[in-house]
């Protein structure tokens, strides 16, 4: 147990860093493992109503990839991937919304305001936040070639109308944003909730993104737990995905954090979400935990 000598120095040590991000907004994606938690799901959801409480902007973008997984699963449909996104159909793209907007959405929300947060839920397509049009998906042939593919309802961010998001955050609400959108022609879209954490995090002019996943960072080899990569280039990125070094559901993740870097956001973070309270620790503690990702 820590003394209360300890304690008042661990207040201490954030105090710098709660002066460096008062008012700033953090835009948050929450996924993998700190979601189906229990106890992780509640640790993330109240260091974002301690972010909230010091005078932060938080955003949440969550996703759910597992959980849709399950509930087709339980419908008796099989889920398919291409070039990591999901083939959605028609019936897909029904219980991606959903499980999405009607259930983890809701789940959080209640959540986070039982805890003292005033959480509000959006999908994209509330107040034209999020716009989309089709996306094709990468298909690797046997060969190694690419093939670009139709994959259904999956989108491909368009636009982005950040008015509802800042006008909730200007009041005091913490908005939680699902990841489907609005095509022009009204068409729904599914889209790799990654991406959509990098581009509200460009377009609400966000100080940091920080990425939740079940792993401990960006690893140089996948199978060596101690071989994390703390910093790393935006430029050094393409060679490693080049390389296999980087690949799969990580590739979305870099991808987000170049393209935030790249629209004016301060810092970008791959963290792992299976600790308690790895949001804390990197944003009020002299220990960065995780990769950062830099320009
Ligand atoms: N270089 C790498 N370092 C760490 N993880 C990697 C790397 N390359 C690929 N991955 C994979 O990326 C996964 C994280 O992506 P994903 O499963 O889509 O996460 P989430 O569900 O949190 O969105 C890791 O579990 C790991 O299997
Ligand atoms: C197009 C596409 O693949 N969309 C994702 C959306 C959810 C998501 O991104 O969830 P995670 O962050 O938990 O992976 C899907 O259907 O699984």
């Amino acid at each position: 147990m820590a003394s209360a000598l300890e304690k008042a120095g661990i207040l201490v040590e954030a105090l710098p860093y709660i002066k460096k991000f008062y008012g700033k907004t953090v835009v948050i994606k929450y996924g993998g493992h700190a979601m189906v938690d229990c106890a992780l799901k509640k640790a993330v959801l109240t260091d974002v109503v301690l972010m909230k409480y010091v005078g932060m902007r938080p955003v949440i973008v969550h996703g759910g990839g597992p959980e849709i997984t399950a509930m087709l699963k339980k419908l008796g449909i099989e889920s398919r991937f291409i070039g990591g996104l999901r083939v959605t159909d028609d019936e897909t793209m029904e219980i991606v919304e959903m499980v999405l907007v009607g259930k983890i959405n809701k789940e959080i929300v209640s959540m986070l305001n039982a805890f003292g947060g005033r959480a509000v839920g959006l999908s994209g397509k509330d107040a034209g936040l999020l716009q989309a049009a089709r996306k094709l998906g990468r298909a690797r042939r046997p060969d190694g070639t690419v093939e670009m593919v139709d994959i259904g309802h999956v989108g491909e961010i368009t636009r982005v109308d950040p008015d509802i998001a800042s006008t909730l955050i200007d009041q005091g609400y913490i908005p939680v944003i699902s990841p489907v959108a609005v095509g022009a022609d009204g068409e729904s879209y599914n889209i790799n909730a990654d991406y959509v954490a990098g581009e509200l995090a460009v377009a609400l002019g966000a100080e940091k993104l920080v990425i939740l996943t079940d792993v401990e960072g960006i690893l140089a080899d996948r199978r060596d737990r101690d071989s994390l990569i703390s910093v790393i280039h935006a430029p050094e990125i393409p060679d490693l995905v080049a390389r296999g070094v980087i690949e799969g559901g990580m590739i979305p993740k870099v991808e987000c954090c170049t393209r935030a870097l790249s629209g004016g956001v301060g810092t970008t973070h791959i963290l792992d979400g299976r600790v308690a309270h790895s949001i804390l620790l990197e944003v009020f503690t002299d220990k960065g935990i995780g990769t950062m990702v830099v320009g």
